[in-house]
C-alpha cells in the first residue's frame, strides 16, 4: 500500500483555523484538536453502533461533551507537562512552551471545560456516561500524565486505557448499561495504542531521551520496543474480530476487521525484524505510525456501517 511515511507534526500547531484571533487559536490548539478528531470519530461510531435510538440532540451533546472532555484532559496535559515540551523539537512550539499563553489560562480553561462536559453529560444524557467521562479525564490528565508517563516504560500500555474510553461512552450514551459489545471496543483501541505510539516513539526516541521521559525504545531499546510492537499487532486480529465472533456484528464488519487488522500486522512485521543505522530514514515506522490511524478510523467506520446495513434489513 503507498502511504506517505509520516512525518510527526505536532498537531497542536496544525488545522487550527487561521481565521480565528490569535488568543482563541491558542486554546483550540491546546485542545490538541487532530489527535482528538479520532477520539471523537471512535465516540461517535460508539453512538451510532449501540443497539437503541438517541434523540439527535442528546446525541450531538454526548458527543460534544466527549469532544470538550478530550481537550480539557489534553490542556490539562499540556499545563502540566510545559517544561517538558519546552525540550522537545515535536513540542516546543506549542502554546506553553513558545510562551504564547500564559500556564494558569491553560490550566483553569481544561479545568472549566472539563468539568462542564462531565456536569453536562450527567444532567443531559446519563450519569454513567459522566461518570466514565470523568474517569477518562481523570485517567489522561493525572494518572497517565502526572503519575505514570514519567515513571515507566508501561506509561502508554497502563494509559492507553484513556484513550480507549470514547466509544464505551458514546455506547453508555444511548443504552445507559455497560455490555460486552462496548467492553470489547474498549479493548480493540487498547491493544491498538502500544504499536501506534511505539511506531512514532521509534523515530522520535532522542526527543523523549533529551528530556527523560522513559519510553519504551530509550528505556528496553529498540529490538525489545519492536517485538512488543508485534506482539501487540498479533493480538489485535482476535480482538479487533471479537465483536463478529461473538455475534455482535455480522460479516461485513468481520472481514474488515480482519482485511484491516492483517494489513496492520504485515506493516509490523517489517517494523519488528529490522535493525537500523544512524542516518536511517525509518520508513516502515512511519509507514506503521501513518497506517495506524486509517486502521482506526477504518475499523471503526466498518463497525457502523454493519450496523447501519443491519438495521436496514439488508444483512443479518
Ligand atoms: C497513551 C496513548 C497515546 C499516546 C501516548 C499517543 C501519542 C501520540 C503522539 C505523540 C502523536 C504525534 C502527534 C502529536 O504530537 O500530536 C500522536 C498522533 C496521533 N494520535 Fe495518538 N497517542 C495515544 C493514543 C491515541 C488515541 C487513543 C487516539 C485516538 C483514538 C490517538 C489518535 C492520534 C491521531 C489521530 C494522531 C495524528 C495526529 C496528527 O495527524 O497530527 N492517539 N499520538
Ligand atoms: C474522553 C477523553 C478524556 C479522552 C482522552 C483521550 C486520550 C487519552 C487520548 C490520548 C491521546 C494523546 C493525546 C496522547 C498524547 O500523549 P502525550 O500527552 O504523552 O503526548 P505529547 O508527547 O504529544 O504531549
Amino acid at each position: 500500500m503507498a502511504l506517505t511515511p509520516y512525518m510527526a507534526p505536532d498537531s497542536m500547531t496544525q488545522t487550527v483555523p487561521t481565521q480565528l484571533p490569535a488568543e482563541w487559536r491558542d486554546f483550540f490548539a491546546l485542545t490538541k484538536p487532530r489527535v482528538m478528531s479520532l477520539v471523537i470519530f471512535t465516540g461517535l461510531c460508539g453512538l451510532l453502533a449501540a443497539p437503541g435510538s438517541i434523540h439527535p440532540v442528546l446525541g450531538f451533546t454526548a458527543i460534544l461533551c466527549i469532544a470538550l472532555g478530550a481537550g480539557g484532559a489534553a490542556a490539562l496535559n499540556q499545563w502540566w507537562e510545559a517544561d517538558i515540551d519546552a525540550g522537545m523539537k515535536r513540542t516546543a512550539a506549542r502554546p506553553l512552551p513558545s510562551g504564547r499563553m500564559n500556564r494558569t489560562d491553560a490550566r483553569d480553561f481544561g479545568v472549566l471545560i472539563s468539568a462542564a462536559s462531565v456536569m453536562i453529560m450527567g444532567l443531559g444524557v446519563n450519569w454513567l456516561a459522566a461518570a466514565i467521562l470523568a474517569l477518562s479525564i481523570f485517567y489522561y490528565a493525572v494518572i497517565y500524565t502526572v503519575w505514570l508517563k514519567p515513571r515507566t516504560p508501561q506509561n502508554i500500555v497502563i494509559g492507553g486505557g484513556a484513550g480507549a474510553f470514547p466509544p464505551l461512552i458514546g455506547w453508555v450514551a444511548v443504552t445507559g448499561e455497560i455490555s460486552l459489545m462496548p467492553v470489547l471496543l474498549f479493548l480493540i483501541i487498547f491493544m491498538w495504542t502500544p504499536p501506534h505510539f511505539w511506531a512514532l516513539a521509534l523515530f522520535v526516541k532522542t526527543d523523549y531521551a533529551n528530556v527523560g521521559i522513559p519510553m519504551m525504545p530509550v528505556v528496553r531499546g529498540e529490538a525489545s520496543t519492536r517485538r512488543q510492537i508485534l506482539a501487540y499487532a498479533v493480538l489485535l486480529v482476535p480482538i479487533a474480530a471479537a465483536p463478529w465472533l461473538i455475534g455482535g456484528t455480522s460479516y461485513v464488519y468481520g472481514v474488515a476487521s480482519l482485511a484491516l487488522t492483517l494489513a496492520f500486522l504485515a506493516l509490523s512485521v517489517p517494523v519488528a525484524f529490522r535493525q537500523t543505522g544512524v542516518n536511517d530514514t525509518m520508513k516502515p515506522e512511519k509507514r506503521l505510525f501513518a497506517f495506524s490511524i486509517i486502521y482506526l478510523f477504518a475499523l471503526f467506520a466498518a463497525l457502523v456501517a454493519d450496523r447501519v446495513l443491519a438495521n436496514q434489513g439488508w444483512i443479518a
